[in-house]
């Protein structure tokens, strides 16, 4: 997980998909967490997971965080070579969840989740997360400057291919606005920085690394249409020839994905593309039509109905 260990000033552990950031000052003996033997572990028969073309495969995945509660019931799709993958649907429905378990910060209860043809719980952690991108909802960052933060994906990585893939990212523009450039130092957790700056320096840092594999679990709050087109530029570069999965509350930023899936429950309820949905009229159409509705009433000029899609936004 690109976030476990970037903060230089404290320590984190990771069981359970549970995150504990620590602060030196304290003693780590007192928190019984740090004793706590991890669930997710290499089997002794792990190999390295070798990529060839990125192809991820879900297979009736069943999942449940507690027994009595299940969450997943049996999801299937395939998430093809270099093409795109969205989940959406309600809060709660378990598309974050999806993402958690292809990086295996839970192991599934039931089906299977490979990636080209290898079964992500036979390959080791380490292959399975080194091959793998992700943009969180909340990127982390460590209190040192942006540049570093950026760095962090590659330590060898020159000052030149940082800006290029900043430009990329549709954030060196910004950046070069700030008094300190490159060299502006971020506050504890990046809270000097916007959402979506934030996001878009997370998606820096993936392209630095250039995985074949990238999650994208975007970010629930409301940004304004101008940042959102920027945004939506840098996860066109972050996607492109990679096998992109990515987690949608704003369905504008999906509408090319390959596939769409609608999640409602744990369960798949619709999937197609963007055109294909809309025209179908069921659950998708409906948060299409709510979506473009608000963005409506905040801009004043996009068409609402079902059958049109914004220019900026045609498949
Ligand atoms: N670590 C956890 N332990 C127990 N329950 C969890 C955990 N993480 C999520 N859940 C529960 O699982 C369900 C699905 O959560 P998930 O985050 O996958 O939903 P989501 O569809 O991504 O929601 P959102 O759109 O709000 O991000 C929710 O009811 C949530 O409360």
């Amino acid at each position: 997980m690109d976030c476990v260990g970037v903060q230089s000033s404290g320590a984190r552990t990771h069981t359970n998909g549970s995150l504990l950031c620590l602060s030196t000052q304290n003693d780590f003996s007192n928190y019984s967490i740090l004793h706590t033997k991890p669930t997710v572990t290499d089997a002794e028969s792990s190999r390295e997971l070798v990529i060839k073309g990125g192809n991820v495969n879900f297979e009736k995945v069943c999942f449940a965080y507690d027994e009595r509660r299940p969450l997943l019931g049996g999801i299937s799709s395939v998430a093809e070579a270099g093409k795109t993958l969205a989940f959406v649907g309600k809060t709660g429905s378990g598309k974050s969840t999806i993402l958690n378990l292809l990086h295996r910060y839970y192991d599934i209860k039931d089906g299977s989740i490979t990636i080209d043809d290898q079964d992500i719980h036979g390959v080791t952690l380490s292959s399975l997360r080194a091959n793998i991108g992700i943009v969180p909802q909340k990127p982390e960052m460590f209190h040192r400057s942006i540049l570093e933060n950026i760095r962090y994906a590659r330590l060898n990585a020159k000052d030149e291919e940082i800006y290029e893939v900043c430009m990329a990212a549709a954030i060196h523009d910004r950046i070069t606005t700030f008094p300190d450039g490159y060299n502006t130092k971020v506050g504890e957790r990046g809270v000097r920085l916007s959402g979506g700056e934030l996001q878009r320096i997370a998606i820096a840092r993936v392209l630095l690394r250039s995985p074949k594999i990238v999650i994208l679990d975007e970010a629930t709050s409301a940004v304004d249409t101008a940042t959102e087109a920027v945004i939506q530029e840098s996860i066109e570069k972050l996607s492109s020839g990679r096998t992109t999965i990515v987690v949608a509350h704003r369905l504008s930023t999906i509408v090319r994905a390959h596939n769409i899936i609608v999640l409602d429950d744990g369960k798949i309820v619709e999937q197609g593309t963007h055109a294909e949905l809309i025209i179908k009229k069921g659950k998708y159409a409906e948060l299409w039509k709510q979506q473009t509705a608000i963005a409506k009433q905040d801009e004043g000029a996009a068409d609402t109905s079902c059958d049109a899609v914004p220019a900026r936004l045609a498949v």
